[in-house]
This record gives structure tokens, sequence and C-alpha cells, in this order.
């Protein structure tokens, strides 16, 4: 099968990668002028990997969008909106696209699956492929499980099959919102556990795991999803890549932030924060954790201060 991956960052370097790995012919693009494709165009590496030279590599839209049906999108999830816009613009009629992205939109809390809808027309089939992995663990041939949920699940299907191998095993999502949801948040929860790291604080994760996944859990629930998703691998499935992984951008920016350096990679959750606590307020969800990230992140609110306020609150029973 011929697979286009739109993104050269981390994670769309590797899914290029992954694509060859299992037998597919690649093209993966990137923009006019970015400093990723031009070091992979001359060196045909990254600081996460090697592609092989039979991976081809363009800056021509036209040319990645024609090139095959399938189409992986790998960027920041605040461009989405934008970069479909673009996309749809050249015609995308016959194509499916696989988001491998995760977050949520600032200003909407829009799921990246309505965002990819309303930007390219509803007529387009979209899925997302997320869960646990680090492109550093994949290339080392350390397997991991995955999740892949479309609205239609014989698109799923489809793709688990065009995808799975010995290094990745799919589940088929059967809760689109709460699969988008999870993942999106658990990048959130992965900022907290990191302020824990840069307190010394880290036995307190096994208490965070608990009391995120029950707040997340809520927020699903009263949005429409499935209350269990949050215990799949979109969401507590991803806790080790996140929580603890040294891999994690998430985490990383969360203990640098605790240890006064600054982290420059992209870490989702900082976005996805923000588009929480509209749904929060629209849902009339009570979401602890994820407002004490907020407080310290954007409001630059004492963390220790915080983390204390949190300890303070009114008890409760642990189901609640
Ligand atoms: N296990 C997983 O599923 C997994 C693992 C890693 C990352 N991710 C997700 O993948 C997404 C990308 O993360 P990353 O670490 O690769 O980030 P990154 O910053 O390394 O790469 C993002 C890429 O998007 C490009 N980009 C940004 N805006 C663009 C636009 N408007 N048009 C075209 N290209 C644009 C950037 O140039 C960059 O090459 C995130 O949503 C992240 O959460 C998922
Ligand atoms: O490095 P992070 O924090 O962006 O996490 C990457 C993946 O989502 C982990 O599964």
């Amino acid at each position: 099968m011929k697979v286009t991956v739109l993104g050269c960052g981390r994670w769309g370097t590797f899914h290029a990668w992954y694509a060859d790995h299992i037998g597919h012919d690649v093209l993966l693009w990137g923009r006019k002028g970015s400093k990723h494709l031009q070091e992979l165009k001359e060196t045909h590496k990254n600081e996460y990997l090697e592609l092989p030279e039979r991976v081809a590599l363009t800056d021509d839209i036209e040319a990645a969008l024609a090139f095959a049906d399938t189409i992986v999108i790998s960027i920041s999830s605040q461009q989405l909106r934008s970069f479909v816009g673009e996309l749809a613009a050249l015609g995308l009629a016959g194509k499916r696209f696989v988001l491998c992205m995760k977050g949520l939109e600032i200003g909407t809390g829009k799921r990246l699956t309505t965002v990819f809808r309303e930007a390219a027309g509803e007529n387009i089939p979209v899925a997302v492929w997320v869960g646990p992995g680090h492109v550093q663990d994949f290339t080392r041939g350390i397997p991991n499980c995955m999740v892949i949920a479309a609205a239609d699940m014989q698109l799923t299907k489809e793709l688990v099959e065009a995808f799975s191998s010995p290094l990745i095993r799919f589940y088929y999502g059967e809760d689109l919102l709460g699969t988008e949801i999870g993942a999106a948040a658990k990048n959130v929860v992965g900022l907290a556990a990191g302020m824990l790291d840069g307190f010394g604080y880290g036995s307190l994760k096994g208490a965070l795991m608990a009391r995120g996944t029950r707040e997340l859990s809520r927020l699903i629930e009263k949005m429409g999803g499935d209350k269990m998703t949050v215990y799949g691998l979109s969401h507590l499935g991803d806790y080790e890549a996140t929580l603890f992984s040294p891999h994690s951008n998430n985490r990383r920016f969360g203990e640098d932030l605790i240890t006064g350096k600054p982290f420059a990679k992209l870490a989702e959750g900082v976005y996805t924060v923000e588009a929480l606590m509209d749904l929060a307020r629209e849902y009339r969800v009570e979401l602890p954790i994820c407002e004490t990230v907020y407080e310290i992140v954007h409001n630059h609110q004492d963390p220790k201060d915080q983390l204390t306020q949190l300890f303070m609150r009114s008890t409760k029973s642990e189901l609640a």
C-alpha cells in the first residue's frame, strides 16, 4: 500500500519509518523551508531515527496528496484546522486520513476529528491512531499496543489490518469521543507527573493515576462517551509512556517548569489543558488535577501552594 505522511517532526518521521518498516511505499512531506525536512533531505536522519533512502521526501503538498489514498497527519494539534483547510482547497475526494496526534482545539474544546471534518468536509473518512509509544522505543524493536478509532468501524478495521505488525498490536476503538478526549488529556496528567518528578515526589504518581483517570472518566461520561474508555490504551494505557518515561515531552515540560529550566519541544498538554478548562465549564465537571495544572502553567501560580490546595479540598468518597 502507498502511504503519505504529512508532518516530519518526531512523530511524523516515526510514522514514515514504521510504514516503510512494515512494507508500505512511503512519501514523507514537510513544509517548504522546514528545518526538519532539510535535515532529512541532507542526511536521511534526525535526532530520533534514520530513514531508509527508499522513503521519499517532498515539500510539494500536491504531490504528497497525489501519491497515496491513505494519508497520515502528524503535526501540532493547534495547527490542524488551518492545515486541513489548505489541503481541502486542493481536493480530498477518494482519500482517507489518519490523525496521529493528541490534542483538543483551544477556544472551542473540539476534538481533532471534529476539527478535521469541519475543515475537510463531512464525507472525507478520518480516524485517530493513538496510545502509548515513543519513537526511541519502537526503533529499538520494543513492541507496544495502540488503538485506532473512527466513527466508521469498517474504516477502523481496514486501517488496523493495514498497519498491524509484530511491533504494534492494535485494538479497535469503539468510543471515538472517549478515545480522543483520553488521548489528549493524558498529556495534561503527564505535565502533573513531571511536576511531581521536579519536586522529588514520584511516589505520588500512583495517586495521580487513580485520581486522574477518575476525573477524566467523569468528563467523558458527561460528554456522552463511555466512562470506561479512560482505562484503555488511549489514556491509562499511555501513562507509563507519559507519566514515567524519560522520553515524554509532557513529563519533561512539567519537571523542567519546577526546576526552572526552559523546555522548547512540543508538549501538547500545555494547550490541551486550556481547552479542558472550557469543557469543564461547558459540561459542569470538576477537573481538580487539570485545573491545578492550568493554574500553574497558565496563571503562573506557585506549584507548592497549588498542590497544598489540591490536598486540602473537602473530603469526598473515592468514587464520587
Ligand atoms: N504515541 C503517540 O501516539 C505519539 C507520540 C509522539 C507524538 N504524538 C503526537 O504527534 C503530534 C506531533 O508531535 P511531535 O512530537 O512529532 O511534534 P514535532 O514538533 O516534533 O513535529 C510537529 C511537526 O509539525 C510541523 N507543523 C507544525 N505546524 C504545521 C503546519 N501548520 N503545517 C504543516 N506542518 C506543520 C512542524 O514543522 C513539525 O515538523 C502531537 O500531537 C503529539 O501529541 C503522538
Ligand atoms: O512525549 P509526549 O509527552 O508528547 O508523549 C508521546 C506519546 O504520546 C506517548 O505515548
